[in-house]
């Protein structure tokens, strides 16, 4: 295994100096409410970086944390621990003139133009505004500007007065990339640029960010959940899952031959253009876990298809360790759900609350299955302590029964391949069989 990259085999984009470095970047949001609970760990401990005029494109789910993180970025948020250097300036302490700079070097374009643009004003003045903001040059110079980044953009000088509700969605976005160049920014955040236009009108903004690169030499974190957008426009993409990247790499690669266990199942649900084409899909069982309460191990870790299991259970039936996981993901999703109603009547009649359903889970999930009387032992001492409504003891006993370092330790971002592509995996620690060996006997 091994963390560098080669020269030769850099995509045209990257100019091989850093622009952005990201280390160890947390934001949390507090709920400030009576109630102290956990905070929502939104951006997790990411790291990464992106080179002069290159394209990273940001993916994941919703709510993994992708828009928390470009927002980050750009100071929108505070982050709550880490390091954001911009040009070797960490730009997460930075105030007044210093402040004021950085907001004239990074822009960002918001996915909705509708809700993005101020419907009272005009086209001129929305595109002028950063600049009046900045008081940049003349009134005069300003106006000048303005006809020349709508041309930029596609375009005409005579909507400098119109309003925006005058425009469709695809000439709204223009705008808003036209607001976003005003002040010659060198690092663009866009937020999901083109998710809410027609597939043909994207394709149209598509080339023309692309244009706007190759001409003012950008540099772009391209935030989307449309894996097709992310191959097409990035030189790079980065796999977020709870608030964590999981994989980083080169797109081509990545695509070619995903190396985490999550960007597996992720591009598995791609449909394929050629229906003619064999791809099995895998299909994850469960929710993504809280970001309040997020696994201890591997963040994938109560989802992952290929988990390391516990040597003593490597051999144990396919099928059954199936249920054990979901078993646990039950129980899980059961300490995070609020009392139903009935079960608050129950207890406030004092009846016991959770009996019944534990004896119906373990009859539904295990009673077709040959299971080993240990194992069954074990169920039903977990099951023991949910029916006395303990679920958290009840998680702690499966996880010291039936997990394994995924349960236990977070993994370390280890090196793939020699282009400098990164994975958050046990797996790729050369002691276990590689995430991809596992996928595959399990397809068959
Ligand atoms: N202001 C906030 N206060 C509390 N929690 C928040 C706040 N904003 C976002 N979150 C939570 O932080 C997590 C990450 O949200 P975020 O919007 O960054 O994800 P996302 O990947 O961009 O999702 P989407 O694609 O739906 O926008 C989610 O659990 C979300 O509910």
């Amino acid at each position: 295994m091994s963390t560098t990259s080669t020269e030769e085999e850099k995509t045209s984009h990257e100019s091989g100096e850093t622009l952005l470095e990201v280390n160890d970047l947390k934001t949390y949001y507090e709920d400030g409410g009576l109630l102290s609970s956990n905070p929502v760990k939104a951006v997790d401990g990411v790291s990464f970086s992106i080179e002069r005029g290159e394209t990273l494109g940001l993916v994941g789910e919703s709510g993994c944390g992708k828009s928390t993180l470009g927002r980050t970025l750009m100071r929108l948020e505070e982050a709550t621990a880490g390091e954001v250097k911009l040009d070797g300036t960490d730009i997460t302490t930075l105030s007044g003139a210093d402040l004021k700079q950085f907001r004239n070097d990074v822009q960002m374009v918001f996915q909705d133009p509708d809700s993005s643009l101020n419907e009272r004003m005009t086209v001129g003045e929305i595109i002028r505004e950063p600049l009046d903001v900045h008081d940049w040059k003349t009134p005069k110079e300003r106006r000048q500007r303005v006809r020349e980044l709508l041309e930029t953009v596609g375009l005409q000088e005579e909507h400098y007065y119109r309003y925006p509700h005058q425009f469709s969605g695809g000439q709204r976005q223009r705008i808003g990339i036209a607001r976003a160049l005003a002040l010659e920014p060198e690092f663009i955040i866009l937020d999901e640029p083109v998710s809410a236009l027609d597939v043909s009108v994207q394709a149209k903004i598509l080339n023309l960010l692309e244009d706007l690169q190759n001409e003012f030499g950008l540099t772009y974190l391209f935030i989307a959940h449309d894996l097709a957008v992310v191959k097409h426009i990035c030189d790079r993409v980065a796999v977020m899952y709870l608030g964590n990247i999981m994989e980083i790499g080169p797109a081509d690669e990545m695509f070619e031959s995903p190396a985490n266990p999550y960007t597996h199942a992720l591009l598995s649900s791609i449909p394929e253009p050629n229906p003619t084409a064999e791809r099995d899909r895998i299909t994850l069982r469960g929710t993504p876990p809280s970001p309040r309460d997020p696994p201890a191990g591997c963040p994938f870790s109560t989802r992952c298809p290929v988990k390391i299991r516990p040597e003593q259970y490597r051999t144990l039936d396919d099928d059954l360790w199936e249920r054990i996981e979901v078993f646990r993901e039950v129980l899980r999703e059961r300490s995070r759900a609020e009392p139903s109603l009935s079960d608050r009547v129950r207890d406030l009649l004092g009846r016991e609350t959770h009996q019944a359903g534990m004896d119906e889970t373990l009859t539904e999930l295990f009673g077709g299955l040959d299971v080993p009387a240990d194992v069954m032992d074990h169920l039903r001492e977990a099951a023991d302590y949910a029916e006395n409504d303990d679920e958290d003891a009840a998680r702690t006993y499966l996880r010291e029964e039936f997990g394994s370092i995924c349960d236990r330790e977070r993994p370390d971002q280890l090196g793939v391949g020699d282009r400098g592509r990164l994975s958050l995996c046990h797996r790729h620690d050369e002691e276990y069989e590689e995430p991809a060996t596992v996928f595959e006997t399990l397809v068959q």
